[in-house]
């Protein structure tokens, strides 16, 4: 593609200069990755603007420039009144509008998206049908993995990994939509066939600053989606979630509602029994009943399962090859996964760093708990100081022990997130001690479990970069301290 023909694709622009024949080698924003033939588009950020890297792309061989700033450069510049919805744009002409050709299932809420990918991709790879995920665990292409920076990548990373996925055969691509990336247009342009509503609770007040513009935030999604017949849209919707009208409201689309409370929903799940290692219910659709059995344990996966098995639905295939499928699933990588166990003493990694997430993933522990449930948890720094007491809180009062700790600091100091914790403390609690060395924390949460107990270790599930507050960065897994732990204990005992 030249630029001519690119730049055909937007219709509002102003061209300085006079465009060369050229093929062009990739659109990019980044200089840091700019190669000779490449078209640089000037992203104003949070941190820098684009602008003022221009110059510099154009001696690492850029072509041409998209600015929205007056610019004085020796090749051609496109002006346009917004070069983040261009970048959008470009990115979907560059790469051929990928994600008409795939089924794209965008899923958005507060907890529970990465767990939904992983229960499509389940469900697809039982179908036998090429799958695609995009989250905060990575991107996969069929079994291929790609890492990420960001939960919801920018536009031009998506088209270009949805153009992957297509050469690759795959059928299906679930994704992952954060508020920011909605907020952010990062997924403008994408042509999503069905958008799930997870939940909504208190989170990212940094960005948004108040749960309405939160709210608003992930309805676009629901709102963006194709406002047009022609091709069928499905919004999947949680009713048990405070969201569900609004939400109802803002999709053309047709509405599958999903529910563990309400028997009048589309998805509902009934008769459920929860077993330490796996769970049952009904899934009850239309009158008709289906068994499910899912390797998942914890009511708020019954609802991601409801989740997963209405958006695949939505796309046409059967139900009950879908339900025949949910067995496959072992477990969510860093979601309620056993780390080690030994002595009758159960060690999880989880990933809740939410005050919703934190009780749900507490209750579920406690309902399969044999003896005391220890917890671990700190929280984050630089970000959501107001969660720090609620979730102190949540966490001495459902678990029988908590051992207060860091979180990733993320270069604040420890001693400060500390301060801002304490005010969680009920009064006249003991069940608690607080060790700023989340390893030290561990071991002492191991070192007090007895046979039937469970140590929760919350906030960093499969997390491997640790980032603390001295600035520093270095490997550090829960997973890797647990099993550490536990053969320290064995020495001691010895
Ligand atoms: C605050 C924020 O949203 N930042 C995102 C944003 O970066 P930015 O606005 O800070 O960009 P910037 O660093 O100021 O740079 C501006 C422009 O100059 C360019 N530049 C900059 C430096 C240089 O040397 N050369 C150069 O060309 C940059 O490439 C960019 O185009 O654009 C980048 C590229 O798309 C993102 O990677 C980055 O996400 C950062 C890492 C981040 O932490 N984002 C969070 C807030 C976020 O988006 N989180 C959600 C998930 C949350 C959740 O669900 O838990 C997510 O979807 O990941
Ligand atoms: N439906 C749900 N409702 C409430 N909590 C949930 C739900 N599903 C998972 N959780 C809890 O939230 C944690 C994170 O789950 P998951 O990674 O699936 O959510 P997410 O939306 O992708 O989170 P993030 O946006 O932080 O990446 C889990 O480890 C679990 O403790």
């Amino acid at each position: 593609m030249n630029l001519e023909q690119l730049f055909n694709h937007i219709k509002f622009k102003h061209v300085i200069g006079t465009f060369s024949d050229a093929q062009i080698n990739k659109i990019t924003q980044d200089t840091r990755e700019v190669e000779s033939g490449d078209v640089f588009i000037c992203i104003e950020g949070a941190n820098f603007d684009g602008h003022g890297y221009a110059a510099q792309a154009v001696e690492k061989g850029a072509i041409a420039v998209v600015a929205r700033k007056q610019l004085d450069i020796n090749v051609p510049v496109i002006y346009v009144n917004d070069t983040t919805k261009a970048m959008a744009m470009l990115a979907n002409a560059f790469y051929g509008y990928p994600s008409d050709k795939l089924k794209m299932i965008g899923i958005t809420g507060t907890n529970g998206k990465t767990t939904t990918t992983y229960i499509i991709e389940a469900i697809l790879k039982g179908l036998k049908l090429g799958s695609g995920v995009i989250g905060t665990v990575g991107i996969k292409v069929n079994d291929t993995f790609i890492p990420t920076i960001n939960t919801t990548p920018d536009s031009i990373t998506l088209q270009r990994v949805f153009k992957e996925m297509d050469d690759e055969n795959v059928a299906v691509c679930a994704m992952e939509v954060s508020s920011q990336a909605l907020v952010k247009g990062r997924v403008w342009g994408v042509d999503f066939d069905v958008a799930v509503m997870t939940n909504l609770t208190h989170e990212h007040m940094e960005l948004h600053h108040t749960m309405e513009a939160y709210q608003a935030a992930k309805k676009l999604l629901f709102s963006q989606m194709g406002n047009s017949y022609k091709t069928a849209k499905v919004a999947v919707l949680n009713k048990d979630d405070e969201t569900f009208e609004d939400y109802r409201e803002a999709t053309v689309g047709e509405v599958l509602s999903y529910s563990i409370l309400d028997s009048e929903s589309d998805f509902f799940a009934t008769n459920i029994h929860y077993f330490e290692s796996h769970t049952t219910f009904d899934l009850v659709y239309l009158n008709e009943t289906y068994a499910v059995h899912s390797n998942l344990v914890g009511e708020y996966n019954v609802s991601n399962l409801l989740a997963g098995m209405a958006s695949v639905f939505a796309l046409g295939y059967s139900l009950t090859e879908i339900v025949a499928t949910i067995p496959s699933l072992l477990g969510v990588s860093g979601r309620m996964e056993l780390a080690a166990k030994a002595d009758d003493i159960s060690l999880y990694v989880d990933y809740a760093h939410s005050p919703d997430a934190m009780e749900k993933v507490l209750a579920t522990v406690k309902n399969i708990a044999k003896g005391k449930v220890i917890a671990v948890f700190g929280c984050t720094g630089k970000r959501e100081f107001e969660k720090r007491p609620i979730m102190t809180k949540i966490g001495i009062e459902q678990a029988d022990f908590a051992f207060l700790t860091a979180d990733e600091a993320m270069g604040e100091d420890q001693a400060e997130i500390w301060e801002m914790m304490k005010p969680g403390i009920p009064e006249g609690a003991t069940n608690y001690a607080y060790y700023e060395n989340r390893v030290e924390a561990i071991y002492k949460a191991i070192e007090m479990a007895e046979p039937g107990d469970i140590v929760l270790m919350m906030g960093r599930g499969n997390d491997t970069r640790y980032y603390d507050s001295n600035g520093w960065i270095y490997h550090f897994t829960d997973k890797e301290a647990a099993v550490n732990g536990m053969n320290r204990r064995a020495l001691l005992q010895n």
